[in-house]
């Protein structure tokens, strides 16, 4: 296959050099918007900025350009495959609207909310059904670090879109010996369930970094699973699609897992950084702080009930400190588990 992998970031990175490694010999091209970004990459044969320490196989190309540059190299691919945070992603869809191979975007999130407040931040599927309705497109997500997968060490991934020939590329790009691919097209579910789960993460690392205990963390996960399945399930999703790779799988390893970006928000926040020294210090993107706002206002609108990630929201926006932030919680009235 001739794959391009737009976003040279550590997943972008890791992901092209997975699919270029394949027994399949895959034509693999990793694409930075940056041409300076793309001169260091050609020089180390490796990304020292987003993915240190991984050399890249020889047959891995790589490119920059601008939107017509991508366009023109999308054209020519049998799948595209975008690697850039949430926030990018309305752009990138629109350049490609034009485009007949497959798409898939790797980004975890809900867009943030414009400032205003009358309009919700959306799902990729969402954007893409309103910037370029008519591309053949999906998703590929589930527990996966992008230095584990990097490294080859073993992986599991969900496809997800409405459309067969997205998910059968994602498959035979990336299924081999050390990925997994697994086909779903449940793409409200999937989608939800890796935006939500970066913000539970943030909660747990909060947890963790206050050492409020293994307890508090397992109610977290297992509370955190019970809002996100609410969540989707009100925005068309099924209930299963939650105890799958893309909800339970990742939320267990982002929640737990030190690699993860949001994860460390949460621990350096209880370490008494502000929000702006935490962001500042990962380096990379973390979808929760962009997209914790988003979930909650969108949980509101359909009157969903999301305790935790409200907690997250208020501990972001300052109006709440760590400390009451999990009283806020501890408070709440006795429920039934399953309401
Ligand atoms: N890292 C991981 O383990 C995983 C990440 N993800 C998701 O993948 C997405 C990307 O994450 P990750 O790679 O880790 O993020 P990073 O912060 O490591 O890198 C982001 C990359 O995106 C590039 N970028 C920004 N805007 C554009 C654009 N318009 N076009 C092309 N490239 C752009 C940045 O380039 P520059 O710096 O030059 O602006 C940078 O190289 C996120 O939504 C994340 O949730 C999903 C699974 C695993
Ligand atoms: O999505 C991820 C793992 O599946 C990466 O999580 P972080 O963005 O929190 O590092």
């Amino acid at each position: 296959m001739k794959i391009i992998v737009c976003g040279a970031g550590a997943w972008g990175t890791a992901v092209a050099i997975s699919a270029a490694a394949h027994p399949d010999g895959h034509a693999v091209t990793l694409w930075a918007h940056s041409r300076a970004q793309e001169q260091a990459m050609q020089a180390a044969r490796s990304n020292a900025r987003y993915l240190p320490d991984v050399a890249f196989p020889p047959s891995l190309g790589l490119a920059s350009g601008d939107a017509a540059d991508l366009l023109a190299r999308a054209q020519a691919s049998d799948l595209v495959v975008l690697a850039a945070p949430m926030a990018a992603l309305r752009g990138l869809l629109h350049g490609l609207r034009d485009c007949r191979a497959p798409v898939a975007w790797l980004c975890k999130g809900f867009e943030a909310s414009s400032q205003d407040s009358q309009s919700f931040g959306l799902l990729g599927h969402e954007i893409q059904a309103q910037v370029a309705p008519d591309l053949i497109a999906g998703v590929l997500s589930g527990p996966s670090f992008a230095q584990e997968v990097a490294a080859g060490r073993p992986t599991a991934l969900v496809a997800a879109s409405e459309y067969a020939a997205v998910r059968d590329a994602l498959v035979r790009a990336f299924h081999g010996p050390s990925v997994r691919v697994y086909a779903n097209d449940d793409i409200v579910g999937v989608e939800v369930g890796g935006a939500v789960k970066n913000v539970l993460a943030i909660a747990t690392g909060l947890c963790d970094g206050l050492a409020l205990g293994l307890n508090a963390r397992a109610a977290l996960i297992t509370r955190g699973l019970a809002e996100m399945t609410r969540l989707g399930v009100a925005l068309g999703a099924r209930a299963e699609t939650f105890m799958g790779l893309s909800g339970l799988g990742d939320l267990v390893l982002t929640a737990t897992g030190d690699l993860s970006r949001n994860r460390r928000v949460g621990l350096l926040l209880a370490q008494g950084q502000t929000l702006a020294q935490a962001v500042d210090s990962l380096g990379h993107v973390a979808e929760g702080v962009y997209c914790a706002r988003t979930v909650v206002q969108r949980a509101r609108a359909l009157g969903v009930e999301m305790p935790i990630s409200e907690g997250v929201v208020a501990l972001l926006d300052g109006t709440l400190s760590p400390a009451e932030a999990v009283a806020a919680l501890m408070e709440r009235e006795p429920t039934a588990e399953g309401g």
